[in-house]
């Protein structure tokens, strides 16, 4: 059974480079409505998820929509377990796949094969797991005689489709995603997309964070809309795009 629950999570983001007494002073003095304070240590922080409280079951596909700087990478982060909540609890249960930064764990002097593995490793893959399935994302690369060399090799078109084949070949229960990865080129792409719904559909929860509206019409069935680091609203997909959309025609305020 794959869950995911939230309990009063707060995240705060160090930010280190802030050493200069004036500076630290006129920022924590802008307050919370900036999300900017300086925590019991005075290092200033950021707050970047502000007491968020979420349950998702089993069927969940959630959009996560919001200005720039809501907080949606940041939940993404949390719920692959990048960042630790500052205060407050999460639990969940299944495997948890991010693709975040897909190439993630990949060495520039390993063969295209020997990167398969340590990404795979990395995905949380078993030895036995990533064997299975090393002929078959070594055949959806289409990259031949390449996976024989080291990744330094490889343009960054060639690196992006070894790093989604790899990363698209795990098994997940909850799949987390932020924004739609671009992979290359046009005939890549095709193939890319029919493998990316493949993954979503056998997933058991989905969480993916887009500006595309319409890739969160198709894809999900529940919307989370995050403003400065809180949930806004949470529930019906276009009742929530609707209500997002107007609030963006009309405010037009710098976000925070
Ligand atoms: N490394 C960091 N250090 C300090 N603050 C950060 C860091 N990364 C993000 N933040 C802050 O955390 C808040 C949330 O940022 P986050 O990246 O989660 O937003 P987002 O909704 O994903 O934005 P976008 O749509 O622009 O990608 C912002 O106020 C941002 O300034």
């Amino acid at each position: 059974m794959s869950v995911i629950n939230l309990q009063n999570v707060s995240v705060d983001l160090p930010v280190f480079e802030m050493g200069g007494r004036s500076l630290k002073k006129r920022l924590a003095g802008l307050g919370r409505r900036n999300r900017i304070a300086e925590d019991s240590d005075g290092v200033v922080v950021v707050r970047a998820l502000d007491d968020l409280n979420l349950s998702l079951q089993e069927g969940d596909r959630v959009g996560l929509i919001g200005r720039n700087g809501a907080g949606k990478s940041t939940l993404l982060r949390v719920l692959a377990g990048i960042y630790p909540p500052t205060s407050g609890q999460i639990y969940t249960s299944g495997r948890i796949v991010p693709l975040l930064d897909i190439s993630l764990g990949m060495d520039e002097l390993s063969t295209g094969r020997q990167n398969v593995r340590l990404r795979g490793l990395l995905l949380g893959m078993s030895d036995a797991e990533i064997r299975r399935k090393t002929e078959e994302i070594s055949a959806f690369t289409e990259l031949g005689d390449h996976l024989d060399l080291p990744l330094r090799t490889y343009s960054s078109g060639m690196r992006l489709r070894l790093a989604f084949a790899v990363s698209t070949a795990v098994d997940a229960d909850i799949l987390l995603l932020d924004e739609v990865i671009g992979v290359g080129d046009a005939s890549f792409m095709k193939k890319a997309e029919e493998r990316m719904l493949d993954l979503h559909n056998r997933a058991k929860i989905v969480v993916l964070a887009s500006h595309g509206h319409e890739v969160i019409r198709q894809m999900c069935n529940k919307v989370l809309w995050m403003d400065r680091g809180r949930i806004r609203a949470f529930g019906e997909v276009d009742v929530i795009i609707t209500t997002y959309i107007a609030e963006q025609m009309s405010v037009s305020v710098p976000s925070s």
